[in-house]
């Protein structure tokens, strides 16, 4: 693989300077390279990923190009990104098509930076080229515009021709017919909300999808989805390194939610937080325009406050966000009631954003609910919106003896259904070209995405071994209190016991691998 790439400059990641092998794909055509790409992030990296009280890494190999300061060798983490020579060295290399085209023939001594990153040599002939794209779980903004960009990209950069759609998610492998995709078929799809392809929860079959994968031909994968998607794909790659064929396994992190752990932010999150307002808006001008109104307004996040967190900051119109990570009670000194009642007391109105999944114990108990689960096996979650609602009602009709206005908001399907704004489209775009110069470089096995604002490829592992939620211990939740002057309905004890250690989440079922 070494032949491919030619030497590469370091270049500083945050404050340290240190010799990256990190594969920046910000500024993709430069004709500088590196010798192996690897996923690389240091303690000090990932400290201005995840706040101030994460100090927590992992030393996955010892580092073979050293850290400038062998005294910090343990701020390091290594790790190889996957590439097809791994399972089959003697692989033909080919000029790397993009050297040709005008777009990025003529930068070649203008744009480039010395961290840029271009492979020489790719390891596809553009007309050997047969790709494939499939959508998994739930909808997302800008997933078309990923779509769009991953077809039009090939096509107009490597010249390829032949991509095909599987319908349906991983299950449209196996049970469906495909469908071509050409940048035609695609133009207009970043205007729609939804996916072209369609997409499902359940039916990932590991053995079948490859037979497929084999059968027609295939050898790029793209793969575009959340958690459960992404380790469908590491497993699709898993499969495909033990049949030792050349297929190339790009994941595309796709969630609603912002639960994918080492990026930056997840694409359509931006979008969806936006959408959120008109909801909050909508609810404050309720409320504020009769006599004790109060205003809920349930957002999606299943296990992750993420979309409530950032839409409670945005507005400035909200005076309590509830989210799945921050327990919360209703009665008694410090509860939701008392704070409802003082804020109606000062304001006469007040509005509640609710992640769908908070206080998914107490409505279990209220409905005597059994815990189902979709084709995923995602836990489905319970109403939380009515269930507070009537709990408010309630309360305040019947002990308090005083009149409120309820209005109930529910835009959880009108936030992600729509398309994605201008900056998310720019977003999905450097992620469709990032995943295709990847592929195209050999690698796979890698999920594309920002990390401290550089484009990465990152091993597919390191985004599912955990989940992205938020700590409460994190500056963004403090800055919520300070926003909203809610309870934070916690002890500083219960905090610290509750998130200082690594943790297994009976009811998340999720890890908090440090703070
Ligand atoms: N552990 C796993 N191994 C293999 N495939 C999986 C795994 N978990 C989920 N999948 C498959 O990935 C696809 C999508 O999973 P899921 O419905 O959980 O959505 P997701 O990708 O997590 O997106 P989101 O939760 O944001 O909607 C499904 O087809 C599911 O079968
Ligand atoms: O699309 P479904 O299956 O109704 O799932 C909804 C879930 O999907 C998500 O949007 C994640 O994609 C969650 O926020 C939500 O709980
Ligand atoms: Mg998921």
């Amino acid at each position: 693989m070494d032949a491919a790439f030619t030497s590469f400059s370091p270049y500083s990641l945050s404050r340290n300077s240190f010799p990256s092998t990190f594969l920046s794909t910000n500024n993709f055509p430069s004709l500088t390279s590196l010798s192996f790409a690897k996923f690389v992030f240091t303690k000090q990296s990932y400290l201005s990923l995840r706040g101030p009280f994460n100090s927590h890494s992992i030393k996955v190999q010892a580092s073979e190009i050293p850290p400038t300061d062998p005294q910090n060798e343990e701020d390091f983490i290594l790790e190889d990104v996957p590439h097809l020579t791994t399972f089959l060295p003697d692989l033909a290399m080919y000029t790397n098509p993009l050297k040709k085209t005008q777009a990025y023939a003529i930068v070649k001594q203008t744009f480039v930076t010395p961290e840029d990153v271009v492979a020489h040599k790719v390891y596809f002939k553009s007309e050997e080229v047969r790709a494939c794209i499939v959508t998994c779980g739930g909808l997302c903004p800008g997933i078309n515009t990923v779509i769009r960009e991953i077809v039009c990209g090939l096509n107009s950069m490597y010249g390829v021709e032949e991509i095909l759609g599987i319908q349906g998610g991983y299950r449209g492998f196996y049970s469906k017919n495909t469908v071509q995709l050409t940048p035609k078929s695609v133009n207009d799809i970043h205007k729609r909300g939804g996916t072209f392809l369609q997409t499902s929860r359940g039916g990932h079959d590991t053995n079948k999808i490859v037979d497929n994968i084999q059968d027609r031909g295939i050898n790029q994968v793209y793969i575009i989805g959340g958690d459960g998607t992404q380790k469908g794909a590491a497993a699709i790659y898993k499969e495909v390194e033990r049949r030792g064929i050349k297929v190339a396994v790009a994941g595309i992190p796709k969630t609603i939610d912002n639960d994918i752990v080492v990026i930056d932010k997840s694409f359509g999150f931006d979008t969806a937080v936006e959408e959120a307002q008109r909801a909050i808006n909508a609810a404050h001008v309720e409320v504020e325009s009769v006599e004790n109104g109060v205003g809920i307004v349930k957002l999606m996040g299943r296990y992750s406050g993420f979309i409530a967190m950032h839409a409670t900051l945005a507005s400035r119109d909200v005076d309590c966000c509830l989210i799945p990570e921050s327990p919360f009670y209703l009665e008694g000194q410090g509860g939701l009631f008392e704070f409802v009642e003082q804020r109606l007391k000062e304001n006469g109105h007040m509005v509640i954003v609710l992640a769908e999944g908070a206080g998914q114990e107490y409505v279990a108990q209220s409905f005597h609910a059994s815990a189902e689960k979709d084709a995923s096996g995602n836990r489905l979650l319970l109403d939380v919106g009515l269930w507070l609602t009537q709990k408010i009602k309630d309360h305040f009709t019947n002990v308090r003896k005083m009149a409120i206005n309820m209005k109930y908001i529910d835009p959880t399907y009108m936030i992600r259904a729509i398309p994605s704004n201008a900056s998310d489209n720019i977003y999905c775009t450097l992620l469709a070209h990032s995943a295709i110069h990847g592929a195209m470089a050999g690698y796979t096995g890698f999920t594309v995405g920002p990390v401290n604002s550089r484009h990465a490829y990152i091993p597919i592992s390191r985004v599912t071994e955990t989940t992205n939620i938020v700590k409460l211990t994190d500056r963004m939740w403090a800055r919520l209190l300070a926003s909203t002057n809610q309870p934070s309905f916690l002890g500083c004890e219960v905090v610290q016991e509750r998130f200082a250690n690594t943790i297994d989440d009976d009811f998340h079922n999720l890890k908090i691998t440090s703070i």
